[in-house]
């Protein structure tokens, strides 16, 4: 069995599989420990090698290889960065300077129909990139997702304060905020989907007007209402699995 790895600045998200391709397990894990403590507790899984992307440091990514490596006496391959791969041909100047997860995500989809795409990943930061029917990547916009948007506001002012547990239901509803943390949250909410419906918007003045838009990320369902928006949950592993065959 394979364990994949795709290591993001908030979570590592992580699956098993099988031969066959079938997912066997799949998980999110906030560090190495608590990964291998979730690994450990599976039965039936016999894990012969990994294959990992990850957005964080090089000594971080390092030190998360070695010590999966170890701990399950496997080989940890590990995605690189490219000019091309899998149809897509890397748009940025310094291609290696492209963050792996936008890359693999880019890549991953393209394999679903080889048509121009916005892929837009939902994570710690929302990213929006743009891709031609030929697999050229135009480029694409980086900005701060969710709990990054509302973490600016609590820390930075002195009367915006409410706890986690005050968020579930807050984001659905349109209609103007009645406390704060209706107000943030919806705020926070509004913002992001704008940001989203802008960029479908100037898609069209990049890509023509036949193009498809996926989802990815932990925070994707916040979008997942939004017109033509397919979420994709594994698009990174998809790709990774074309970077690490
Ligand atoms: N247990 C959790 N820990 C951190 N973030 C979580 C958790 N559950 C859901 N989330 C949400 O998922 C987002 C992280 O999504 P993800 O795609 O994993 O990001 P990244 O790839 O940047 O790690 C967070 O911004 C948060 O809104
Ligand atoms: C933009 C990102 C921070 C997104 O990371 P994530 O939200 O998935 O943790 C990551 O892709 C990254 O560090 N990229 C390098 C910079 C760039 O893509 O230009
Ligand atoms: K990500």
């Amino acid at each position: 069995m394979i364990l994949e790895l795709d290591c993001g600045n908030s979570l590592i998200k992580w699956r098993v599989l099988q031969v066959s391709g079938d997912v066997a397990a799949q998980g999110a894990s906030v560090s190495a420990v608590d990964l291998l403590s979730a690994l450990s507790g599976l039965t039936g899984v016999k894990i012969e090698r990994a294959r990992l992307v990850s957005v964080r440091s090089d000594l971080e990514t390092e030190e998360l290889c070695s010590c999966i490596s170890s701990a399950l006496f496997i080989d940890v391959q590990r995605a690189l960065p490219a000019p091309r791969l899998g149809g897509v041909v890397n748009g940025y100047l310094e291609y290696d300077r492209l963050g792996m997860d936008r890359w693999l995500a880019m890549v991953g989809a393209f394999q679903l129909e080889r048509r121009a795409m916005v892929v837009i990943d939902l994570g710690t930061a929302v990213t929006v990139d743009f891709v031609d029917a030929e697999g050229g990547h135009l480029g694409g916009y980086i900005c701060p997702g969710i709990s990054l948007l509302r973490q600016q506001l609590t820390t930075h002012t002195r009367r915006i304060s409410y706890t986690a547990e005050e968020i579930p239901m807050m984001q659905g509803e349109p209609a103007p905020g009645r406390s704060t943390v209706q107000a943030v949250e919806r705020g926070c909410f509004l913002m992001l989907r704008s940001f989203v419906a802008s960029q479908v918007l100037a898609a069209s003045d990049y890509l023509g007007a036949d193009f498809v838009i996926y989802s990815t990320g932990g925070d994707a369902t916040l979008i997942d209402d939004m017109v033509g928006v397919r979420r994709v949950p594994d698009l990174v592993f998809r790709g990774l699995a074309i970077a690490c065959p």
